[in-house]
């Protein structure tokens, strides 16, 4: 397994917000995260990417646990995009994407020819090379998504893991950040609120309620009537398209 939660939970004061969670990634593979709005998705990634401690429980990695593991080798390996993801101002969209090679690089280390070359194909695989002089805050919510992305891919990490990476984006870049996201071959680990984009892109999808798994599955099993009604409280039909994708059509 290339990542596995074994028990995690994860409290603040005596509200538990992820409550037992287990589950194992294969290399290579897609994960979609769901749930409704404070179901636990983002606090999940957190400990996840080692960003927040459990009160119990584990994550391994290549079955070591990351608690055991130093800070820039985790960073070294995995990246997070977050939600509302913050940049200092006065810097350009290279200079940006150039922190990912953080974790490579020594303190006192030259940049070198391998660390242009991730940050070249980073904007390049996010459609951004047009824009990496631009000050960062020139840049629109859509754009500085995708230098984020970018960031995270400089960091040439096995485990990437997005916190809904499309929520600023118009359709067309929605579509092409989840194709690449899906075509990259990294361990991906990403929360979604598009459930048709999950059935599209992901291999599998874990569904969170109240901090707590209800669903695992390929999402042909998972994105059942029933579990869309208790869960996600929508009325929905199913579709299958000649790709023969699930597609799901909410009633009004
Ligand atoms: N640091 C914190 N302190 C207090 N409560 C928190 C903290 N972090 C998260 N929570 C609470 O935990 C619950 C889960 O939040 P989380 O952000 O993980 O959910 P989510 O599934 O990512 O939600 P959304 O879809 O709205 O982004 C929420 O009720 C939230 O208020």
């Amino acid at each position: 397994m290339s990542i596995s939660a074994e028990n995690l939970v994860w409290r603040v004061g005596r509200k538990t917000i992820v409550d037992d969670i287990s589950f194992e990634v294969e290399p290579g593979k897609v994960l979609g995260l769901l749930g409704p709005n404070g179901s636990g998705k983002s606090s999940l990634l957190r400990l996840l990417a080692g960003l927040r401690r459990p009160a119990s429980g584990r994550v391994l990695l290549d079955g070591t646990d990351i608690a055991r593991t130093g800070r820039r080798e985790l960073a070294r390996r995995v990246a997070l995009v977050q939600q509302h993801a913050a940049t200092d101002v006065n810097v350009s969209v290279e200079d940006v994407v150039r922190l990912g090679r953080t974790p490579h690089r020594g303190p006192l280390a030259a940049w070198r020819p391998a660390d242009t070359q991730a940050v070249d194909t980073a904007l390049e695989q996010v459609g951004m090379t047009g824009f990496r002089r631009e000050a960062w805050q020139s840049l629109s919510g859509g754009e500085r998504q995708r230098v984020h992305i970018a960031r995270a891919l400089a960091q040439q990490p096995r485990e990437l893991f997005l916190d809904e990476p499309t929520n600023h984006l118009d359709i067309q870049h929605q579509l092409d950040l989840l194709r690449l996201v899906s075509q990259l071959g990294l361990t991906t680990i990403v929360a979604l609120h598009d459930l048709n984009h999950a059935a599209m892109f992901c291999d599998r999808l874990l569904v969170l309620h109240r901090g707590q798994v209800v669903a695992d599955g390929i999402p042909a099993d998972v994105l059942a009537p029933d579990l869309l009604r208790d869960v996600f409280r929508v009325d929905c039909d199913f579709l299958r398209s000649d790709d023969d994708v699930l597609r799901i059509l909410f009633r009004k």
